[in-house]
């Protein structure tokens, strides 16, 4: 039987789009092009341009150059109407927190014009969808880190909005409450097949995106799917943990001078040779510790990382590290 695509209807259009600040380029002609419901990860280290992606994309800044359309406004001549078609969420948090959780929405809702049950009715909707029923009444001082930035997602969707663009979320909370804000951001996407943006340096969470804007020093990395994104690196990973990092660093550049060997997070990441299997990579694992062995602390062998990607792609790190793991 053959299978027929059909294509999907675009969301949020961007064309060659550029900012300076003064006379330094922090985003350099960006263009991507965002399907219906897809949820979409902006990553970069600190200081590749996400931020200022976000400001333009929420229409904070007028771009100098190049084009924004959200469903048929393009902006910035049609600012107005494309900024009531987007819920947003900003890094700093905007909850009045003397005040309840229905208080902050119903608050909300009448800057956007709803009133009565109609409003009430959605703040309800909303609240449950984001496991928040029980804590209507109660301020928003008392609620945890996690459950306030879910309160922040619910009040950015009140005026039914069809993209959620929300500015690193996860800033300031901890990872169990990150993965269950990110469960929800799932149940969001499939229940309501809004289109969302989150920018994020964290590499965990965008794992989980359904494709990812990879910028670095403001220009366009990558825009792909994580999966598409680890098979630029065909094979698997060898990685090395030692007291004598240095040494062995210098001893296996010189043995593998065709092979990439870099530093990442206190360990050696030795990318594969293109034609070489995991049955090569161990064989190559058992050379190392046959070599090095009494040096050697820890020795895996794993899947390409998006970190790997990034490095691969852009020839440094990603300075910025997970708020779970630390290293040098
Ligand atoms: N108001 C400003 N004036 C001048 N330069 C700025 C301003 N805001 C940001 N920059 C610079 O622009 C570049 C991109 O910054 P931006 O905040 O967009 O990056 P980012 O990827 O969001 O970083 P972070 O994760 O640290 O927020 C950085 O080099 C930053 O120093």
């Amino acid at each position: 039987m053959q299978a027929t695509t059909v294509a999907k209807e675009i969301a949020l259009r961007v064309e060659e789009l550029s900012y300076s600040y003064g006379t330094r380029v922090v985003l350099d002609r960006v263009s991507f092009q965002v399907e219906k419901g897809a949820l979409i990860g902006i990553l970069g280290p600190n200081g590749s341009g996400k931020t200022t992606l976000f400001r333009l994309l929420s229409t904070l800044y007028a771009a100098p150059a190049g084009m924004i359309t959200l469903a048929g406004s393009a902006y910035p001549a049609q600012a107005a109407a494309a900024r009531r078609r987007m819920g947003i969420v900003f890094q700093s948090p905007s909850l009045d927190k003397k005040l309840t959780v229905a208080e902050n929405m119903v608050h909300q809702g009448h800057l956007y014009g709803l009133q009565g049950s109609g409003l009430r009715k959605r703040i309800e909707e909303l609240l449950r969808l984001f496991g928040l029923e029980e804590r209507t009444r109660d301020l928003v001082e008392t609620l945890s880190g996690g459950q306030q930035r879910r309160v922040e997602v619910a009040k950015a969707l009140l005026h039914e909005p069809e993209l959620l663009l929300l500015d690193e979320p996860s800033t300031g909370i901890d990872p169990a409450a990150r993965r269950d804000f990110w469960r929800h951001l799932f149940a969001l996407k499939e229940q309501k097949g809004l289109t969302i943006l989150v920018t994020t340096h964290l590499l965990d969470e965008a794992e989980r995106c359904d494709r990812l804007l990879i910028l670095d020093r403001g220009k366009r990395v990558a825009w792909e799917t994580p999966s598409r994104l680890r098979e630029l690196i065909p094979g698997s990973v060898l990685s090395i943990r030692s007291p004598k990092l240095s040494e062995m660093e210098g001893a296996l550049k010189q043995l593998w001078a065709d092979r990439m060997v870099r530093r990442v997070d206190g360990a050696l990441r030795i990318e594969p040779r293109s034609e070489e299997s995991v049955e090569d990579v161990m064989r190559d694992a058992a050379s190392l510790l046959q070599r090095f062995g009494a040096d050697v602390t820890a020795l895996t062998v794993s899947q390409p990382s998006l970190e790997d990607v990034f490095l691969h792609l852009t020839g440094h790190h990603f300075e910025s590290q997970t708020e779970e793991s630390h290293g040098t």
